[in-house]
């Protein structure tokens, strides 16, 4: 995984097709802060809105987003939550192995994934976690029952070895899938198409979560050429991520001139970056751009991404308006869920027979 989509030729449209985004030279030096009050403003504030972020998808592939609604206690007893998770003792988090479950759910150790196949694994260590319902969610209901490659059922630890956890997990998860619903109707208008466009691939929305624990990197355990990194450099695999990070630091993005750009955490923002799938989906119109985090400040660090897609058994098609004669369609058809499987497949390889 890891792999890069470089920078197109600019798009030039057939006679009587829509005009694609343009693309700037993609040597961005900073990420974009976005405000979603106007999402619920004027249908002119909702339009500008949707213009400013198809520039962000189309020349950075991450923004910052501020007024998100997600509410600060729900995101502070969330990341309490997670430093108790994380605090257990190892045989604890064991029982909960990743590599136990069908579907990747549960926890990852130190050096169990690694997302740069260049490099020996990730400094970092995980817990995740798919759909389930949660009475208090104000989530529409959906059949937890349904199908899928990816589906399958959350692990949690003992409520004796860690009280008071999944509940607030829980929370959190709702509140960001309700944000990630609540974005796609921007991503179609941003992309001229209905704000509708993805409602019916969105019924049972694919949203993996995980809480990450990134050690402070002592300068010994930073290899000379990077090989151990809080998370190799990696594009996502889903739609979109929607990423809480504390005030630490040390996640980076790459811009096409090949420098890494800082995302330094803002306070009372998210993190919002584009994965492959929405590559997919526009034909590399929309950038999923590559990132990597190193802990380098002396201190935990804690973040939690949320990555969010359209149901698993949709097929990613390219949009009519992303292909023409001149910009042919550049990836197989597949379905999400076999997409994600296979990447999620390769990122664990390394560490699926040590357990
Ligand atoms: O922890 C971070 O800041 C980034 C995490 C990330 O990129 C990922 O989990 O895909
Ligand atoms: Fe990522």
């Amino acid at each position: 995984m890891g792999h890069h989509h470089h920078l197109e030729t600019p798009i030039k449209p057939p006679v009587g097709q829509v005009e694609p985004p343009h693309r700037t030279d993609s040597t961005f030096e900073e990420i974009p802060i976005i405000d979603l009050s106007a999402a619920s403003s004027t249908p002119a504030k909702r339009r500008e809105l949707a213009d400013m972020i198809r520039d962000a998808c189309v020349n950075v592939g991450f923004f910052y987003i501020n007024n998100h609604g997600i509410p600060d206690d729900i995101i502070h007893t969330t990341v309490e939550a997670s430093k108790r998770f994380f605090a257990l003792p190892a045989p604890v988090k064991m029982n909960l192995d990743i590599h136990k479950t069908e579907n990747y759910k549960g926890y990852t150790a130190l050096l169990g994934e690694n997302t740069d196949p260049n490099g020996r694994g990730d400094l970092h260590e995980g817990f995740d976690i798919g759909w389930e319902s949660h009475s208090n969610a104000s989530s529409s209901s959906r059949d937890d029952k349904s199908a899928g490659p990816m589906t399958g059922a959350n692990v949690w630890p003992p409520e004796s070895d860690l009280p008071g956890f999944k509940e607030p997990v829980l929370a959190y998860y709702h509140a960001a899938v309700d944000l990630g619903r609540s974005l796609f109707p921007l991503f179609a208008l941003a992309l001229d198409l209905p704000e509708k466009f993805f409602e019916d691939k969105t019924t049972q929305s694919a949203a993996i979560m995980r809480l990450l624990h990134y050690p402070p990197q002592r300068a010994s355990a930073v290899a000379e050429d990077g090989s151990v990194i809080g998370i190799g450099a990696h594009t996502d695999y889903e739609c979109f991520t929607i990423l809480w990070q504390d005030s630490v630091g040390g996640l980076q993005v790459q811009n096409n001139a090949g420098k890494w750009i800082d995302a330094v955490p803002i306070p009372g923002t998210l993190v919002v970056n584009l994965g492959d799938q929405f590559a997919r989906w526009t034909n590399d119109v929309f950038k999923s751009t590559l990132h990597r985090a190193i802990n380098k400040s002396g201190e935990e660090r804690y973040s939690i991404p949320l990555f969010f897609g359209t149901n698993y058994d949709v097929l990613l098609e390219p949009i009519p308006s992303c292909v023409s004669e001149n910009i042919p369609a550049k990836y197989e058809v597949i379905t999400a869920g076999d997409y994600v499987k296979s990447r999620l497949e390769a990122t664990y390889a390394h560490s699926a027979t040590s357990t």
